[in-house]
């Protein structure tokens, strides 16, 4: 069975197998992760069902090692596709002569002697080899898809940058930690290799694996650590490793975590525990590094913006620009707002001012540079800007191609929350287009510029932030607008549901954002003792508007003794403390600062120091703000809360006015027993006619497409074994 086939595979293999199958082709892997699969004796069995989750267009046949591709053999952390600069220095370290490879193939290696040896080639041919013995690692960057190597006996150094930052990750720690495990055999001297005499060769490295950080961890702990451990990171000035003097402790800057709680206080290194994307994300991931335009949807919770993040950290730097059609959604996924990248204003001009706008310096550049356009929460924007991209995209790019050429990564649920409309018209959805006509007021039809664009559709089937099977089908049920006398039932019971736990109360979820200021203020006044207020510190004050309508905190938070809290930012995730996890302020630190202690429903309780956030502004400008992860979470509203998970939530319905508003509510609480919902009336739950046409439709291609797939899987079955 093909199946099998794939886990032995190399890429290029499973593309031109999948190619045949499914015309899609499986690009590199995305570093998800470092462990083996799991279950991997099983991966292969007859029972293992091939996964077909297109809604449309194309059936992708998900391969079944797609979930961790950095583990597997020539697809992991041993090669990179970069741009690569190759710089030889004098002695003051200043740089003589320069090579630069744009569309660079590096690879990690062995030579003839077991050396470790880095290779960088221009996809055809190796350029230049680099035996790493002695070397210094900058990795300060790592996150943002750069580093440098520098290889000291040589005096050369091989600057990195435009690198998928998951997969540079990866490679970083492969890097390091083949090189620590390297050090158990003896260095051969140049006298013993010569004697040797053996012919020049170079074998890629091996994937990483758990033995290999043993063997690392092993040395670390013989002492001979002092020589070794600084290559697990990297530093600004960077981190030197090999036989040099003992240089500083390292850093967990490409992504190790040195645990300092051993015996020996020596930092541990250790496989990353990234959480592994599910067999149904991993085959979006595919599709999106096969260059296709990918719209990919799921209901709540199905982990539509957690994949996008991987998507985003698989892709160049350079040229992707992660974005969603709201502020708290862009911050979710480490992007900016579609507004700003478009950098049309509004977007509500006429088409060709709106062109111009987008012309401008500093903007032109996101339209030229940008070759993949990430949306999350599309279903916020609406038809009109989602055309006028469109066009702009093919104006300024000056292309006659859909979106000018730019690959298309779109994500969201379109039974959740619709575009805002203006005035008392529907917005149309961005997949439709109005059109009057004389008998009907008006009907939707599919948008042009949707179809032009939109190459594969897939959904998300797995809901990933509840677990409890029935609340998960209650939800379904919301979602789709189909109430049941038992949904009614159990929403209108949760009224009694008693979620206050440890002091720390429901955050209730308001329709109209008026009542959520005024519910926080009331409530900060009612409480005793004093206000503490801490001040964000931003990188451009002048732009304070900026930052507020990207930045999940803001600029000013005042809190007291009691203050109900919501974390902003994922701090520690093994620990309970993520972003939406809800404490109470129990005390505030003796000192100037007065930084707050916060318990927290997980049972945590923390003193919550300044975090920064990072945003993209136009102009390729870069802002931040410094201020406490934490708001006020005595309410918040509906819209804000769009893609986030809450602890417990209390909801009152009576006012609900867009269709998807009582299912985006619902849907962010964790359990049932965490949820309270006052004034259950199964008339305000809506979903809208359109999304629900719209997804039966897509659905619907699906099931002739898998019919016409199964026929033909069928017949090549039967071929396959009458040969
Ligand atoms: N593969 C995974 N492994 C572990 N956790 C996951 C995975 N996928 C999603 N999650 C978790 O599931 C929860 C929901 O994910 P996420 O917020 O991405 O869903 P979503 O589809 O974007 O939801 P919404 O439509 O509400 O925005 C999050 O807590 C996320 O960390
Ligand atoms: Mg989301």
């Amino acid at each position: 069975m093909w199946c099998v086939g794939l886990l032995r595979m190399s890429a290029l293999e499973r593309c031109e197998m999948l190619g045949e199958v499914g015309d899609v082709v499986v690009g590199g892997g995305g570093g998800e992760g470092l462990q083996p699969p799991e279950n991997s004796s099983d991966i292969g069995s007859a029972s293992h069902p091939q996964r077909r989750i297109l809604l449309a267009e194309r059936t992708i046949r998900v391969p079944c090692d797609v979930t961790g591709p950095a583990m597997h053999g020539g697809d992991g952390g041993e090669q990179l596709q970069c741009c690569a600069a190759v710089e030889r220095l004098d002695a003051a370290g200043r740089p003589t002569r320069r090579q630069v490879i744009r569309k660079a193939s590096v690879l990690l290696g062995r030579n003839e002697h077991q050396e470790l040896v880095l290779r960088v080639g221009d996809g055809r041919n190796p350029v230049q080899s680099h035996v790493l013995k002695d070397f210094k690692l900058f990795a300060k960057f790592a996150k943002d898809g750069k580093c440098t190597v520098q290889v000291l006996p040589e005096n050369t150094q091989v600057q990195l940058s435009d690198c998928p930052p998951d997969r540079l990750q990866v490679f970083l720690r492969t890097l390091s930690i083949k090189h620590q495990a390297w050090r158990t055999t003896k260095p051969l001297s140049d006298r013993e290799k010569l004697k040797a005499g053996a012919p020049r060769s170079f074998e890629t490295i091996s994937p990483l694996q758990q033995k290999d950080v043993q063997r690392a961890n092993e040395l670390r702990s013989k002492g001979l650590s002092d020589r070794t451990n600084n290559a697990a990171g990297g530093s600004k000035t960077g981190t030197r490793t090999g036989p040099g003097p003992p240089v500083k402790r390292p850093r967990s800057d490409c992504g190790f975590s040195p645990v300092r709680a051993n015996p020996s206080k020596k930092p541990v290194l250790s496989l990353p525990v990234a959480r592994k994307l599910n067999k149904e994300q991993a085959a979006v991931l595919t599709a999106v590094l096969s260059g296709k335009n990918v719209f990919f949807t799921g209901s709540a919770g199905t982990g539509k913006s957690f994949l996008l993040k991987r998507i985003v950290g698989s892709l160049p730097p350079k040229s992707t620009y992660a974005t969603a059609s709201t502020g708290v959604a862009a911050c979710h996924i480490g992007g900016t707002t579609l507004h700003n990248f478009a950098g049309i204003g509004s977007g509500s001009a006429p088409l060709e001012q709106c062109i111009e706008l987008a012309q401008r310096p500093g903007v032109l550049q996101h339209w030229t540079a940008c070759r993949h356009l990430i949306i999350d929460e599309v279903s916020m924007v609406d038809a009109p800007l989602f055309d006028k991209l469109e066009a702009i995209a093919r104006s300024v790019r000056r292309s006659t191609e859909p979106f000018g050429g730019i690959q298309l990564i779109v994500c969201g649920d379109f039974l959740q929350l619709p575009p805002v409309s203006k005035g008392k018209e529907k917005a149309a959805f961005c997949f439709q287009v109005r059109r009057r006509r004389r008998a009907l007021k008006y009907l939707m039809e599919p948008a042009r510029s949707w179809r032009k664009v939109i190459q594969v559709n897939m959904e998300l089937m797995e809901v990933r932030r509840q677990t409890d099977q029935s609340f998960i089908s209650l939800l379904q049920a919301v979602r789709v607008g189909r109430i049941t006398d038992e949904v009614t039932a159990k929403l209108m019971g949760s009224a009694y549901h008693k979620i206050e736990r440890d002091g720390i109360l429901a955050t209730r979820l308001c329709t109209h954002k008026d009542d959520v200021a005024l519910t926080n203020e009331n409530k900060l006044q009612q409480l005793a003792g004093s206000v503490h207020a801490f001040e964000a510190v931003d990188s451009d004050p002048a732009l304070v508007k900026t930052i507020d309508a990207q930045s999940p905190v803001n600029r000013i938070l005042q809190l007291k003794v009691g203050a109900q809290v919501m974390l902003t930012k994922n701090l520690d995730v093994q620990r309970g403390l993520v972003n939406g996890a809800r404490g109470v302020v129990v005390g505030f630190e003796p000192g100037k600062q007065g930084l707050p202690r916060v318990h927290f429903l997980c049972g945590a309780t923390e003193v919550l120091k300044r975090e920064r956030w990072m945003f993209k502004a136009g102009g390729g400008l870069y802002l931040s703000r410094q201020q406490l992860p934490l708001k006020l979470a005595w309410a918040i509203s509906i819209h804000k809360s769009q893609g986030m998970t809450l602890d417990c939530v209390e909801i009152s319905l009576a006012r609900v006015f867009e269709s998807g508003q009582a299912y985006v509510a619902l849907s962010r609480a964790k359990t049932l027993e965490g949820l309270r919902v006052m004034d259950f009336d199964p008339r305000v739950v809506r979903a809208d006619p359109d999304v629900l046409l719209f997804y039966k439709k897509l659905r619907k291609e699906r099931l002739m497409l898998q019919a016409s797939m199964d026929e033909f899987v069928g017949r090549s079955n039967k071929e396959n074994h009458l040969r």
